[in-house]
């Protein structure tokens, strides 16, 4: 669905994008997580067609290679593309409705079905009875319903959304996310999230990009980042270095189901004779269930058994750093 190949973009001699090379499904739902300044709403602005970028580069979207598009096709082209910000950017002086006509509108569609194509969008984002409002009088999440409903009036094939939920509340943003999703199922849209906020990648997205200075450092799905945690995701968690005590051993130990846990802790407990602490857990729950991370200690003497316990079984672990060695 969308192909980007050696994708460089330049703002005067400052490079912001460096080298991308991403392949997004048609369907899925995609994510890009970057610290702030990374470069993923750039990147976002370049899928859209808004900005340019060197010509070397590739993007492909649905067939159609968009780098040097002349300027009435792209426009042409953008109608397939709906996007979502954080401020909504709704136009104040028009109400509900008006907003959702006014790219149906633009665009000359057959004036007669317009109001009645808005209703639709309008229930389809379950707001049908704000349609005489204006934005004002919303909350945030009926404005980002607006603004779906709007962004979906040309039945794009793609849809952008650029930090769509970082200016709402934790309630609201579980229940625009779960309209996101059920648009991504009824419509069978593509979507691409960019977010900052890593609990918005784990309950929508299937698979995630990690930016990091102008660079596509990992691309996974969402449950193989968070089993894997690449050094570039913690970075931008911050998660703490955990150390084992003198004379102990320590593992993180991952696993892809609390169900899972139950059986390898047991046959964990039979190598070392029951002689294991698990002195922290933490678990992501991604949108395919629950991943939980293990920081166990033991005794030093068996640490070969553990390691060969847990090869046998494919779990991912890894070593603690022990302050005994770093001496
Ligand atoms: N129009 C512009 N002119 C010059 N530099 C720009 C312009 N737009 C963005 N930049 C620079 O490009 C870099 C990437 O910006 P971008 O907005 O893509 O990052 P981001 O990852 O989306 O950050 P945030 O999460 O804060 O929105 C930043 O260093 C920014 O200062």
């Amino acid at each position: 669905m969308i192909h980007i190949r050696n994708l460089n973009k330049h703002y005067a001699h400052r490079q912001i994008l460096r080298d991308i090379n991403l392949d997004i499904a048609r369907g899925e739902i995609h994510g890009l997580l970057g610290v702030s300044g990374a470069g993923k709403s750039t990147l976002l602005r370049c899928i859209n067609g808004l900005e340019s970028f060197d010509d070397n580069g590739s993007l492909v979207i649905n067939g159609v290679e968009i780098n040097q598009l002349p300027a009435q096709k792209l426009r042409e082209f953008r109608k397939k593309i709906g996007m979502i910000f954080q401020d909504f950017a709704l136009l104040q002086r028009k109400t509900v409705i008006e907003n959702v006509m006014l790219p149906m509108q633009c665009w000359r569609q057959d004036m007669r079905n317009i109001p009645q194509q808005a209703k639709a969008l309008l229930k389809l984002v379950g707001i049908e009875d704000k349609a005489d409002f204006r934005p004002q009088q919303l909350s945030g999440g009926q404005k980002q319903r607006v603004a779906i409903a709007r962004a979906l009036a040309l039945e794009p094939q793609v849809l952008l959304c650029d930090e769509a939920t970082s200016a709402l509340d934790p309630v609201t943003t579980k229940s625009i996310l779960d309209l996101l999703k059920e648009i991504n199922q009824r419509l069978n849209i593509t979507i691409v999230i960019v977010t900052h906020q890593m609990e918005v990648v784990k309950a929508t997205c299937d698979r995630l990009s990690i930016i990091e200075d102008g660079e596509l450092i990992a691309t996974n799905s969402v449950d193989q980042i968070f089993i894997e945690k690449p050094p570039a995701l913690q970075r931008i968690t911050g998660d703490i270095a955990m150390s084992t005590m003198p004379g102990q051993v320590g593992f993180k130990i991952t696993l892809p189901s609390i169900e899972q846990s139950t059986s390898i802790l047991l046959g964990l407990a039979t190598v070392v004779n029951q002689a294991f602490t698990i002195f922290y857990t933490q678990t992501d729950y991604c949108k395919t269930g629950a991943i939980v991370h293990y920081y166990i200690t033991t005794e030093h003497q068996y640490h070969q058994q553990i390691i060969a316990y847990l090869n046998s079984n494919s779990v991912t672990f890894q070593e603690l750093a022990s302050p005994i060695s770093a001496m």
